[in-house]
């Protein structure tokens, strides 16, 4: 066994997760069919960007069906994953993350000073987007962001490569989705993407012996842009409702994405949708996967709100941050304890 239950995943007792989540009045789901795998900007259904608004700006998240995304895709990263996880160790220990090298495989993040009860693995959908960018920058760098692909099993890689081009086609329409619903047009964000820092990454949650003490990821807050996120039909991911703060699980539904907008978007949008808060439970019985496809502007991006959408009646909430800082903060800080809460957008707030 990969993980042994001790007091370093016990969470504090209000962050404990409860028995019984309700599945009931959870996230909007979404039908992406009159896409029908792509659209021309002017004629994008206006019905489908105000849904999409609607579920942005009241829960931060949705669920997307009939996205177009080729189910054999997603079936091949899955097994890819199911095939990396059931390794010995010390096989997946010869992909470790490393100090110099962030991608690979890991056992050990904490979220919020807590551990959580996963493994996962990184890999870039663009691995020169952080390099080239730190090379330009004149920093310096000892080791090259490079992702790291096991030997096994053999078809992980070209499946991880796969999956990554089909999720971009999807990732861009929302961004394109979410543009418009904003009243921009339609590709007045891809701008920021052009050389995109975009990261997958597998999740593995093995049964827990103590599900009612720790979580498989603690409550957190996207940092990136968009998230969108497959997964398996054990249920886990529980979402912060808006209305009321409560918890709520997020009901597996077959072939679907689960999108929500991370805290760039709250930024650009100067609070109009806003990054929810969610967390994954786990259970004694079920191991569970999940793959989260981190969608995520070039590191060179400059953040804050966007022009268009702010005015003297409503200025901008947040000072401009650089994307490429916030990211490799983040990272730092979930690569061991750390006595101090880490990187987050509302340290960029105005006092207005
Ligand atoms: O596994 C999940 O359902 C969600 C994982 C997550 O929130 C994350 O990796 O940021
Ligand atoms: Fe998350």
């Amino acid at each position: 066994m990969v993980l042994k239950f001790d007091q370093a995943f016990v969470q504090a007792v209000e962050h404990r997760p409860k028995t019984a989540i309700s599945e009931v009045g959870g996230i909007p789901v979404i039908d992406l069919a009159a896409l029908d795998g792509g659209f021309q900007p002017p004629e994008a259904p206006k019905l489908l960007v105000a849904e999409i608004g609607a579920a942005a700006k009241d829960w931060g998240f949705f669920q997307v069906i009939n996205h177009g995304v080729p189910a054999k895709l997603l079936e091949g990263i899955q097994s890819a994953a199911k095939g990396f996880f059931a390794l010995p160790l010390e096989e997946k220990r010869r992909v470790k993350r490393g100090e110099g090298n962030p991608l690979g495989y890991y056992e050990t993040e904490h979220t919020k000073n807590v551990r959580d009860w996963k493994e996962v693995f990184d890999l870039f959908v663009n691995e020169t987007a952080e390099n080239s960018a730190t090379a330009d920058s004149g920093e310096e760098r000892t080791d090259a962001i490079r992702n790291r692909w096991p030997d096994y099993p053999p078809e992980f890689r070209s499946a991880c490569e796969e999956y990554a081009k089909g999720l971009e086609k999807l990732a861009y329409q929302l961004l394109e989705l979410l543009s418009l619903s904003l009243g921009l047009p339609a590709n007045c964000l891809n701008k920021f993407f052009n050389d995109h820092t975009t990261r997958i990454r597998l999740n593995h949650y093995p049964p827990c012996p103590k599900p009612q003490l720790a979580l498989g990821v603690g409550r957190h807050k996207d940092g990136g842009a968009l998230t969108i996120l497959a997964q398996d039909d054990v249920g886990g991911l529980d979402v912060r409702r808006k209305r009321d703060g409560e918890w709520v699980r997020v009901k597996p539904i077959p072939n679907s994405f689960i999108v929500n907008v991370g805290d760039i978007v709250q930024v650009w949008s100067n609070d109009e949708y806003e990054s929810v808060e969610h967390r994954v439970s786990v259970n004694s019985e079920r191991e569970r996967f999940s793959i989260p496809f981190f969608f995520n502007p070039a590191f060179e991006t400059n953040v804050r709100p966007l022009e268009e959408l702010t005015s003297d009646e409503n200025p901008a909430k947040y000072e401009e941050y650089n994307w490429g800082h916030f990211f490799r903060a983040r990272r730092a800080s979930n690569f061991k304890k750390m006595e101090k809460e880490n990187l987050q957008i509302y340290h960029f707030r105005k006092a207005l």
